[in-house]
């Protein structure tokens, strides 16, 4: 018997739809205001909350995070009456199973119901045997929360993971949590970075080669596939898998056969596939670029990270945690932080995710040596530099003739293709700067290698301009 709770301050449809739910065979109990909900979410342990958003006494999407941290954690379906695409987004982030609009369909809800109830008894019948080993990830946020959740629950199955993010946004750092959760932890983890694969010697990475089968084939090689045999393989920048390579990955995939270059022999690998990218594999697939039947054999299971500027409150964990870590890694008394550098932090729009944020640590501390405590000044240039600009834009404001402050109005395009611009600039002036030495390149821009090279692609930036 299943518990559900129906949260709607609509008494008919929480009638109409409590008796279709009856007729299944559910336990279905309602409330009308977003207290009562709660109040009774917290009594009795309900498998399924269909939560209205518009609710009297409050907002069901502000109060996910409350119904995401009842345990044992129930599923949550979101009903609107105005249904709009953030808020849609926001929910599937905070970890909601559906976003569903009014007025409700009663083949929608039923099969909806039906499905989110499947998965809630198969998430709790595979509960991780032990608490998630998480050391390395700091941060709460709500969206970082069902992040970890996912995490717990890819770790005890077996089937490929697409973790998706903005650059430094911890996909790696998710990768291996994944295989230290799973029974897999004792075997390998290996790392191909895919946008870093030489065009010429991708298969052989990929499936090894015998001795002889092509010139400087020296000596014969076990390719990454066969090396992660009882572990796991992580796949960073997938989307930059040669579209060659991709047909035969799938093969592999699928059968977990292959047959390394100039053998005749099949070889098994029974590894675990998780996969990263920080490109929209779904335009890839539309552009012809990636393959649809490997991009629906990823998308199975996705961990979307969220940028950090969306999870303002780690920003101080993981800025103390960092402060803490570098000062004990070179031998000094953890320095303190003063309110204004807390603030400056807060600020910031950390284009790089966490792994910028790690780099200004780091470069606050070099810079404050024989200071106790960071203050603003000891930020990286470009960080203080960018929030002078944003304050000095928000405060002067052309004055008029006569004397009143006009507001400037100017075309402004949208949003994406402005960070866009504002990327490809950045990438000329790295470039320009640092003499396309890519090892500067990535220490100044905070990217990895392959993100860096992942983003001159993407702009056609030539690495000798
Ligand atoms: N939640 C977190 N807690 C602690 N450290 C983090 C967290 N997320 C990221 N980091 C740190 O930030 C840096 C970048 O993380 P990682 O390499 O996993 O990002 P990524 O998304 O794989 O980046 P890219 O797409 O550029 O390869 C690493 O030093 C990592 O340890």
């Amino acid at each position: 018997m299943t518990n559900i709770l129906i949260i709607d301050d609509d008494q008919m449809l929480c009638e109409m739809v409590c008796r279709k739910l009856l007729t299944l065979g559910h336990e279905v109990s309602s409330a009308h205001t977003l207290s009562d909900g709660i109040a009774a979410a917290n009594e009795i342990a309900f498998d399924l909350v269909i939560l209205d958003v518009r609710l009297p006494d409050g907002s069901g999407i502000e109060a996910l995070p409350q119904f995401r941290a009842i345990k044992p954690q129930p599923e949550i379906i979101i009903i609107t009456g105005e249904g709009d695409p953030d808020s849609a987004e926001l929910s599937i982030k905070t970890g909601a199973w559906d976003y569903i609009e009014k007025p409700i369909s009663m083949r929608e809800i039923t099969l909806q119901v039906t499905r989110s109830l499947e998965f809630h008894q198969a998430k709790t019948t595979c509960q991780p045997k032990t608490m998630l080993k998480r050391d390395a990830i700091v941060g709460n946020a709500p969206l970082m929360e069902a992040c970890l959740e996912n995490v717990a629950q890819s770790a005890c199955t077996d089937t490929p993971v697409l973790i998706t993010g903005e650059t430094g946004t911890g996909k790696e750092l998710f990768a291996r949590a994944i295989h230290a959760n799973s029974n897999r932890s004792s075997g390998p983890f290996v790392v191909l970075d895919c946008a870093a694969l030489p065009d010429k010697l991708v298969e052989s990475l990929l499936f090894g080669h015998r001795k002889g089968s092509f010139t400087g084939a020296d000596h014969a090689r076990d390719g990454m596939i066969l090396q992660a045999n009882k572990g796991t393989l992580f796949m960073d920048e997938v989307g930059e898998l040669p579209i060659a390579i991709q047909r035969a990955f799938l093969r592999v995939l699928q059968e977990r056969r292959f047959r390394p270059i100039g053998s005749s022999q099949e070889l098994k690998s029974d590894f675990r596939l998780v996969a990263a990218t920080n490109r929209d594999l779904e335009s890839m697939v539309q552009e012809g670029s990636f393959r649809k039947d490997l991009f629906f054999r990823l998308k199975a299971a996705v961990i979307q990270l969220p940028p950090l500027h969306e999870r303002k409150t780690d920003i101080e964990k993981l800025a103390l945690h960092y402060i803490s870590i570098f000062c004990k890694r070179s031998g000094m008394i953890t320095k303190g932080v003063s309110p204004e550098f807390m603030h400056s932090l807060q600020a910031y729009s950390w284009p790089g995710n966490v792994r910028e944020l790690v780099n200004a640590i780091d470069v606050a501390l070099a810079n404050a040596q024989g200071h106790n405590v960071l203050i603003p000044m000891h930020l990286p240039v470009n960080i203080r530099v960018s929030l002078k600009r944003r304050t000095i834009g928000n405060a002067v404001t052309p004055i008029g003739a006569g004397g009143e402050r006009a507001v400037q109005r100017v075309d402004l395009p949208p949003l994406k293709d402005a960070l866009e611009e504002t990327e490809r600039r950045y990438l000329h002036s790295l470039m320009a700067r640092t003499e396309a030495n890519i090892p500067s390149a990535c220490r100044i821009s905070g990217l990895s290698r392959s993100g860096l090279y992942a983003r001159l692609k993407k702009y056609n930036i030539n690495r000798s301009t």
